[in-house]
């Protein structure tokens, strides 16, 4: 169905342009994921790399996109902040593909910071060329075969997450959240603008919902009494998992070592969990949907 209602260009449709979602020029992936939250700070970074590592326990061949462009995480959280991306030659003369940075795991990771002098480095770019850049990002990567591309979206519903909501073949959207109602409002908000774009949600995990005492071995809410559960329902949302606020996270992440810490966490079970069987019903709706939309242009 082509998404004429919300495409951002409908006053100046070019009826003869074929109105598709754009696909990868090199591999085949077979599962588009965007993990996205509302608001910033929530852990959805972190989040989508612990995805990624139990989708890769689970034995399925994985890759991430970084497409929080401005403020990108995901080479620190795979300890890969010193890596560059590579380039290489394609059939087409003068034309070259980027060659993904492979994770201790071998997920096949794409970051705006692999292909930056200093990952201090700022962009200063706006919408449409950020929006360009992370097109080029996904396209004209050497992906090679992929069961699951996870992509890392920028939080709220600006100009990349409409980027990517209407013009990657996103399969469906995990949302990631913290259990208060200031943040669930905010979550809300790109559930709703899921709904109109018509991509379906999976369910929300609560990042910090916990924190597990090692005095007393007793778990203990971060945020509210009222629990993950509750604030799922709220969103009308699949609670997919609560994961604990943990120290010792950060320090393996400030080593580099987050990636071996998520493997070997049984905290992370849960996830493991929630992504063991397959989404069939969401991937037939979709293929009956058989979204369109107009190319960027
Ligand atoms: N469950 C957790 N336990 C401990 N630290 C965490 C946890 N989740 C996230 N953090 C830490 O919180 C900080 C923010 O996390 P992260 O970068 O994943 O958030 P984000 O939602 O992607 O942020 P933004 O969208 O604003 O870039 C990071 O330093 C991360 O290490």
């Amino acid at each position: 169905m082509v998404k004429c209602a919300t495409c951002a260009v409908k006053n100046k449709c070019r009826k003869d342009l074929k109105c598709e979602l754009i696909k990868p020029k090199y591999g085949k992936i077979k599962h588009v994921v965007g993990v996205i939250s509302g608001k910033g700070g929530v852990g959805k970074s972190t989040v989508t790399g612990i995805i990624a590592v139990q989708l890769r326990k689970l034995g399925y061949k994985v890759g991430v996109l970084d497409g929080d462009i401005t403020g990108p995480s995901i080479p620190r959280f795979f300890g890969l902040e010193k890596e560059r991306t590579g380039y290489a030659p394609t059939e087409v003369k003068d034309a070259y593909k980027f060659v993904p940075v492979e994770t201790g795991l071998g997920i096949k990771a794409i970051s705006m910071n692999f292909m930056l002098g200093e990952e201090e480095e700022p962009l200063l770019w706006k919408g449409p060329v950020l929006g360009n850049v992370l097109v080029q990002l996904f396209t004209d990567t050497d992906w090679g075969e992929l069961d699951y591309l996870l992509i890392d979206m920028p939080p709220g519903t600006g100009d990349i997450a409409m980027t990517i909501m209407e013009q990657f073949p996103v399969d469906y959207l995990v949302m990631v959240s913290t259990p208060q109602s200031m943040v669930s409002m905010i979550v809300q908000k790109v559930v709703n603008m899921a709904e109109k774009l018509e991509i379906p949600v999976k369910g929300v995990i609560q990042n910090m919902a916990y924190f597990q005492c090692q005095g007393c071995g007793e778990r203990h809410n971060v945020f509210t009494n009222n629990s993950a559960q509750s604030q799922a329902d709220k969103m009308g949302l699949k609670l997919l998992a609560e994961l604990p606020i943990n120290p010792e996270f950060t320090d393996y992440l400030e080593d580099g070592q987050a990636e071996r810490f998520a493997a070997t966490n049984p905290e992370y079970d849960v996830i493991y969990e929630a992504f063991k069987t397959d989404d069939e019903e969401i991937y037939a709706r979709n293929k009956a949907v058989k979204k369109k939309v107009i190319p960027f242009l």
